[in-house]
This record gives C-alpha cells, structure tokens and sequence, in this order.
C-alpha cells in the first residue's frame, strides 16, 4: 500500500503532520488508516478524496485532533477548528450565543466574540436567526452556524469535513472566499467535498484514501472552465498606480476611485483570481464581491 510518507510529501514547514498514523475504532475493529505519514502546509488548500467509507473524516478527525491516532504520531498543534460531517444541532444555545461561546473557546473576548459571531450570521444570510435556538433551524441555517463557529475564529488550520453540503449557493460563495482568504493570509486548510467541482483547481495538495493507505496526488486538476454563465463583479483597491497581477482572467476596468479597479469574471474562476489579488505582492483589498446582475 503505497505510504504518503515515501511520496515526500512530508514539508518541514507543515502545520501538522502525521507520522506512521493509524486509526481503527474498537480495541480489535478493522484498521480504516494506516502507516499514513503527511504534513499539511501553512497557507496551502489541501483536498483529500476517496470513495465511501475510506477514511475521510477519520483522517480529518486526525489532523483536527478531535480523535488520537490508534498507532503512529501527530506533531504540530496549529490553533484549529473543525467543520464535522454532522454538526450536533440540538445544543442549547441560540444561534448567537453558541457561536459568541466557541468564540470564547477559542479565546476570544466576549464582546469580539458576539461581534464576530453577528458579522459571520449576517455573512451568510443567517442575521435574522441570531435568537433562534439552534434545535429550532433549518438545516441550511444549522450548517451556516456550524461553518460560521469555526470561521469566526480565524484558526491557523481549518478543517472542512462536507461543509459546503445543505448551505444554499450564496453562502457557499462566501466559504469559498473564506477558504480563499484564508490561506491566502498564511492559514492551511483540508476539506473534503463530495462534489469534485467543489474549488477545482485551486487545491495545492491532494490526498487520497485507498484501502487503508493516503496516496498523494501528483497530476494537478485542472481549472474549471470558464464556461458561459454567472459573471461576478470584483471591486479592488490597490496601491495608486498599481497594477493588476498578470493573466487574470476576465476583464477589468476602472472603479468608482482612482485607486479601485472592478473586475469581470466568470464564476468559477472568481476564487482563483480573488487568491491572486489577495497573495499579489502588494495585495488588494477586496472591497467587495457581487453578482453582475446585481451592478448598478
Ligand atoms: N465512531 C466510529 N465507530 C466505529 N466505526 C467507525 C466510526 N467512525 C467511522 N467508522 C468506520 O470507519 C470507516 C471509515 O469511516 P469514515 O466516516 O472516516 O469514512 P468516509 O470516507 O468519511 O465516509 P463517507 O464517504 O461516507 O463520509 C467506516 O467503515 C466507518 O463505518
């Protein structure tokens, strides 16, 4: 079973990483991983995929230290939170309250807490559901909490087990442009989506789960077409003068200000030139993101 240790994907700079780690549940259950050995990079999008039932959020668990490796070693301990597969949304708490809580769990302040927690509900479209007990939403309003808590504290890795799942498109786009931002400020972040569109070809390092070993994939995806479709509007500020990083795709035009660019792009690329515009050296500031229709 080919180790992810022997492909070299092991970087000195990982935010954590597994060595020789196993996991199997119960003292004489089956191993689901093993021998797996894999570093996850500061500021790097890391994709790990596998068929049903292989191991993904086994190994998510893993490097979100939620469970210890049954065999094998985890070094690293980046501040981390952790979208689960299933977020136990019978908690009693209101929407607001649990998350201005795990703010505080992850040491916030209390009042930069419930600030953060109001401007990640409000993110997502879920402000109006801050005094709802977390028993009484949706499961799209439950799923926006349940990405919002980890969000919110601005962790150095950021595991994403099927976050995207039960979140309506809207709110998806703005995970995608946390995902973006996020590495693009120096955090790591693993997910594992079941749709394989789900930020094609923005992943550095691929992972995937066969039998009990974690291979990891060399061939790069290739980046979603930019098809007929939704086009985004991207308002930018920059240094005066400055010019926009090379080759992006879509076209741009002057803003409102003699700083500002807006830029017209095909959405599903608008992630990869957000990550563009925020790593450019110096980097942009995104002034906001919409849809074209929306343009006034
Ligand atoms: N808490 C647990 N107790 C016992 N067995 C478990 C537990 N969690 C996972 N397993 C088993 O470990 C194996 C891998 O499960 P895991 O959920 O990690 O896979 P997955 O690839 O994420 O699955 P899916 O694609 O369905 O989300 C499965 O056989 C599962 O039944």
């Amino acid at each position: 079973m080919g180790r992810t240790g022997d492909s070299g994907s092991d970087p000195a700079d990982a935010a954590i990483r597994l060595h020789d780690a196993g996991r199997r549940y119960g003292l004489r259950g089956p191993w689901v991983l093993r021998e797996v050995g894999l570093g996850v990079r500061a500021g790097a999008l890391t994709r790990v995929q596998g068929a049903n039932g292989t191991g993904k959020s086994t190994l998510l668990r893993l490097l979100a230290r939620i469970d210890a490796p049954t065999e094998g070693r985890v070094h690293g301990r980046p501040r981390t939170a952790y979208v689960p597969e299933r977020f136990p949304a019978a908690l009693p708490f209101t929407a607001a309250d649990y998350l201005t809580h795990m703010g505080r769990v992850h040491g916030l302040t209390g009042a930069a807490a419930a600030r953060r927690a109001h401007e990640w509900l409000d993110r997502f479209g879920a402000g109006a559901h801050a005094r709802t007990p977390l028993p009484e939403l949706s499961k799209g309003s439950s799923q926006k909490v349940a990405v919002a808590q980890a969000l919110l504290a601005e962790p150095g890795l950021l595991v994403l087990d099927e976050a995207w799942t039960g979140l309506d498109a809207a709110a998806r786009d703005v995970l995608d442009r946390a995902v973006a931002e996020h590495t693009a400020t120096g955090g790591a972040v693993v997910f594992v989506d079941h749709d394989p569109r789900r930020l094609a070809g923005l992943a550095d390092e691929t992972y995937e789960i066969s039998g009990t070993g974690v291979r990891r994939r060399t061939e790069q995806t290739a980046p979603a077409p930019a098809a007929a479709g939704p086009t985004v509007v991207i308002e930018v500020r920059g240094p005066l003068g400055a010019r926009l990083p090379p080759g992006l795709p879509g076209t741009a035009e002057p803003g409102p200000d003699a700083d500002t660019r807006r830029l017209l792009v095909a959405a599903p690329q608008s992630d990869l030139v957000l990550r563009e515009l925020l790593t450019a050296s110096p980097p942009w500031h995104v002034v906001g993101v919409r849809a074209a229709e929306e343009r006034r």
